[in-house]
């Protein structure tokens, strides 16, 4: 039977203080199942970014707790919250985040650099991933000289450069044009349903909530209800 891999319970944000304060998050309360595809969708500010950082562990929230693969990540302490972060998840953001001076490999291995990873064998699993994407004789060029495809295929490989369980991605495909776009979600995609990744986009595009499995529509910090089901 499939498992959760993330559960949230009562999951508050609130940002600032006194006057300024806001509540991004007002109770959510959700699984992630493995190996599943899930979008979180909704209007700009109902609060998919805050949700995702959530899950992710990039941020702590204000109440409520975070259960990943049956362990509340509240009971973990920094090091092994940050350790866990990086052994699970793989990131794909819109605005990519490679290191313009360093080379494409250099940036596809930087999870492995933190977990301590000799630099030799950080360079075969590097170039084995980049392989895979297509993107192998672009190794050692600096980040900057990559098109947008080319620099999300380099965004991928670094995600997928930890073995992930679960790959977030936040308007992966935001930043490119509708056929560069299509390329980069068929493979998040492939990956998916080939290497059981669980896969959670955050995005404003229809047709990609649309391929994912399942959909969280979110509003005023709330989900407001789910969609299943993959649309042709
Ligand atoms: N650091 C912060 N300080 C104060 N308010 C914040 C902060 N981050 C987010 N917010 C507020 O929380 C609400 C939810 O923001 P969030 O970025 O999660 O929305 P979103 O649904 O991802 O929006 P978008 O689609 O525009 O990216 C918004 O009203 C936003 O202004």
């Amino acid at each position: 039977m499939a498992s959760p891999v993330l559960e949230t319970h009562g999951l508050v944000k609130t940002y600032g203080h006194a006057e300024s304060e806001f509540q991004a998050l007002k109770g959510i309360t959700t699984q992630i199942w493995n190996a599943e595809s899930v979008a979180v969708v909704g209007k700009s500010g109902s609060g998919k970014s805050t949700l995702m950082h959530l899950l992710a562990l990039l941020d702590a929230p204000t109440q409520g707790s975070i259960v990943l693969s049956g362990q509340m990540t509240s009971q973990l302490g920094a090091r092994e919250f940050s350790q866990l972060r990086n052994e699970t998840f793989g990131f794909v953001f819109q605005q990519f985040f490679l290191n313009p001076q360093q080379t494409v490999l250099e940036n596809v291995t930087l999870p492995l650099k933190i977990a301590g990873v000799s630099k030799a064998e950080r360079n075969r699993r590097g170039m084995e991933t980049l392989e895979q994407l297509d993107m192998a004789e672009k190794a050692k060029n600096k980040a900057t000289t990559l098109s947008g495809g080319q620099k999300q295929r380099a965004c991928i490989a670094r995600a997928l450069i930890n073995d992930p369980t679960v790959i977030f991605a936040d308007e992966p495909t935001g930043n490119l044009d509708t056929a560069t776009g299509e390329i980069v979600e068929d493979i998040l995609f492939d990956l998916h349903a080939r290497r059981m990744i669980t896969l959670i986009v955050v995005t404003h595009d229809e047709d990609l909530a649309a391929k994912c499995q399942r959909r969280l529509i979110m509003q005023d910090g709330q989900i407001l209800r789910e969609e299943r089901g993959v649309t042709p």
